[in-house]
């Protein structure tokens, strides 16, 4: 093609050029979009042809100019498909550079669209055939609005930061942090804020304990807390059914206890208090899945569908045990609770919000003499979620265990209503061990008053 015929462009083509005359005409213009390009945004092979050797010279660092591209397109013996006259009449297009981040944006756009109805077009015909399997389908939709509708939006368009930009996020928060010590999304309970600076993003939180230690009910408080704090919630509920879910947030935030709710129903008193709080809890910023059995796949899915629906800013999994794996991974249950541990972190990474997962203990716990505490060496053969997450909660009640004093710790005081918070695995920081009151009827966890905290050097030695 020896010369640029105007009237023969699309649209599409139109932009495309201008970007690609403003890229070559003004050396310096292409640092500004080259986390927002992609080759396959152009449609047309010239471009296509000039864009890749534009991005190639500047990874480079030479210069972008007509000279060192026609080089490049003598030596890539390309000037069959790009000569020196096309390459003129590109670079006389474009004579500004103000238009080039919004006609970039505008062939995303463009291309984007073209690309759904390639993609759509594709998945009708699937669709169509009756020799489809309908999980491929719906892996197959879901790969494909990922890339299209969601990455395209979120990754590239998310200003992928330089190293420097990095350096100075880094200072700026760690200056902000000796202000407002508080960064990640806010617990009420001491020793979460001490140990890890509340639920921080991209971090995974396994809390574990045995079966009835409370861990539903710790959770609840969670929720509560961030959610006073202004925080849109996801909670995906393998278990328990968002009614019952509703109930002990209900039961927490009017502290009318769960018997009332399920048993007895409201006393005249209760009635009016959960008539005073229904207005405010039916504004909750929450959002609940309960759907009985989740692959991980499957979750991730829904996750980023919240995500995008509902910006939620923290999400919480009850229970990790009840998701299932992948396909492949059926019959070897480590390898598939390795598979879901690590997706849960994939989340907390992807979405960029911290991910709560409760996690049930083996017996192995209670095969032990002494205070039955957990340890980290109990996960062990839980897969790689001690590997996978960023910290490891246990919960301990003595009173689970009909104990009714702390014995040799705490100065063996009572242990009623009370639960140990263990942090046995900290990414951030330094070990720690506390007690909190528990008040398991209205699934509510709170700091004893001026409780002190104690911080550990190896959680397996510690207990
Ligand atoms: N009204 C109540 N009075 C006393 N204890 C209660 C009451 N309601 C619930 N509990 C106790 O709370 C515990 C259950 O709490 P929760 O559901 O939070 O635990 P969990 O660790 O999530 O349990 P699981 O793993 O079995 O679901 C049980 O030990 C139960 O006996």
């Amino acid at each position: 093609m020896n010369h640029l015929d105007l009237k023969l462009l699309s649209e599409r083509e139109k932009i495309e050029l201008d970007i690609i005359s403003t890229l070559v005409s003004y050396h310096n213009s292409f640092s500004v979009v080259a986390d927002k390009l992609d080759k396959y945004l152009f449609s047309k092979y010239e471009f296509v042809v000039l864009f890749e050797i534009i991005q190639d010279l500047f990874q480079r660092s030479v210069r972008i100019d007509l000279i060192n591209i026609s080089t490049e397109l003598r030596k890539r013996k390309l000037l069959g498909a790009v000569d020196e006259v096309f390459l003129i009449n590109v670079t006389n297009y474009s004579t500004t550079t103000a238009n080039l981040e919004r006609n970039v944006f505008l062939l995303v756009e463009l291309a984007t669209k073209d690309q759904c109805v390639k993609g759509f077009n594709e998945l009708a015909n699937l669709a169509n055939d009756d020799s489809t399997d309908v999980f491929e389908l719906r892996d197959r939709g879901f790969k494909f609005f990922e890339k299209i509708l969601i990455d395209q939006f979120t990754s590239k368009f998310s200003n992928r930061k330089t190293f420097k930009d990095l350096i100075n996020i880094v200072k700026t928060k760690a200056i902000s942090i000796k202000d407002n010590p508080m960064q990640g999304v806010y617990s009420s309970l001491s020793v979460i804020q001490k140990a890890i600076g509340g639920w921080q993003k991209t971090d995974l939180s396994i809390v574990a304990a045995r079966p009835g230690m409370g861990k539903t009910a710790f959770m609840i408080q969670c929720i509560i807390d961030a959610l006073k704090a202004g925080m849109s919630v996801g909670v995906f509920s393998l278990e328990m059914s968002s009614e019952q879910l509703t109930t002990r947030i209900s039961t927490n935030i009017t502290k009318i206890p769960n018997y009332s709710f399920i048993r007895l129903g409201f006393t005249p008193g209760e009635e009016k208090v959960f008539n005073q709080h229904q207005n405010h809890l039916e504004n909750l910023k929450i959002e609940m899945d309960d759907t009985a059995s989740l692959s991980i796949t499957d979750l991730r899915i829904r996750a980023k569908t919240m995500k995008i629906q509902k910006n939620i800013d923290i999400l919480f999994v009850d229970y990790l045990q009840l998701i299932s794996g992948e396909k492949g991974n059926k019959g070897n249950r480590e390898q598939e609770i390795s598979a879901i541990s690590r997706g849960l972190k994939a989340i907390a990474k992807e979405l960029d919000i911290p991910v709560i997962a409760l996690s049930q203990l083996s017996r192995s716990v209670e095969s032990r003499g002494g205070s039955k505490r957990p340890l980290l060496s109990d996960l062990r053969e839980s897969g790689a979620i001690e590997q996978d997450a960023d910290e490891v909660l246990f919960l301990y009640r003595p009173e689970y265990y009909k104990i009714d004093t702390w014995l040799e710790d705490y100065n063996n005081e009572k242990a009623t209503n009370q639960a140990e918070i263990i942090i046995a695995k900290n990414r951030h920081g330094g070990l720690l061990a506390d007690r909190c009151m528990v008040d398991l009827p209205t699934s509510r966890f709170y700091d004893i008053p001026n409780e002190s905290v104690s911080i550990t050097a190896n959680p397996d030695e510690a207990f």
